[in-house]
């Protein structure tokens, strides 16, 4: 039975990893992209067109480090953040310069028609609030089209606790849950839109004397 986890205890856990034992952001957003370019690569994912949806935070930036992993991997990548680029943090801000400086092509708007495969890295677990109506209506249009939806840590749109829809969900065939899964997506909606669950290792360290709400 693998272990489920509240968005606050992935977090808890993150935090340790980074802050007490000093492993640091730049190396668990590697290890989610090596991780999720090891489930795409044993896949059967159509890998011919692939389209990375990125959001500001740490979600998006695995997203961006994707990018730039595909695109040295020469598969056909096209990153496009969602939301203004300007207001990402700072390691999104660190990932787009290493994946400018290996040629990532970037797009501002996209057919979601096109791709053979769409990467969700727009919200993870930092998720607290409703969409915004513009990212609705943009999820909503992709959820009519036939495309296939591979989703970072949990679908955007999931709270990544209550599995609650927070105004929309970008559904997923798979979602690559980095670490644990987060129980958001083992009940209710957050069940019925993620798709087939892939919990990779990520290197995250437990503390000792971690208690999980979730036995
Ligand atoms: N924390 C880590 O070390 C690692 C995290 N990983 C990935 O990062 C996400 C969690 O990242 P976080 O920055 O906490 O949040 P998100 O990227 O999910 O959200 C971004 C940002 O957006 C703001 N926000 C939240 N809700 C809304 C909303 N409804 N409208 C607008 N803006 C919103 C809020 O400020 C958030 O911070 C986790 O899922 C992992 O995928 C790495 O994998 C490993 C290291
Ligand atoms: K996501």
């Amino acid at each position: 039975m693998t272990q489920l986890v509240t968005g606050d205890e992935q977090r808890a856990i993150e935090t340790y990893t980074m802050d007490e034992v000093g492993l640091g952001q730049a190396v668990l957003t590697e290890r989610a992209a090596m991780a999720t370019m090891n489930v795409l690569a044993a896949g059967n994912y159509d890998l011919s067109k692939v389209l990375v949806l990125a959001g500001l935070g740490n979600n998006g930036s695995d997203g961006v480090a994707l990018a730039r992993l595909l695109h040295q991997a020469k598969i056909p990548v096209t990153l496009q953040f969602v939301g203004n680029v300007k207001r990402a943090n700072d390691n999104v801000k660190a990932q787009l310069k290493a994946a400018e400086a290996c040629g990532v092509e970037r797009a501002e708007k996209s057919d979601f028609k096109e791709p053979s495969l769409i990467i969700d890295a727009i919200f993870g677990t930092g998720l607290n609030a409703d969409l915004p109506d513009g990212l609705q209506k943009m999820v909503k249009a992709a959820n009519h089209i036939d495309n296939t939806v591979v989703a970072l840590d949990i679908p955007t749109g999931i709270d990544a606790t209550s599995g609650e829809i927070r105004g929309a969900v970008l559904k997923a065939s798979t979602t690559i849950a980095f670490g644990f899964q987060k129980v958001g997506t083992s009940r209710g909606a957050g069940k019925k839109n993620s798709g087939r669950i892939i919990v990779q290792d990520i290197g995250l360290i437990t503390p000792e004397n971690f208690t999980f709400s979730i036995k």
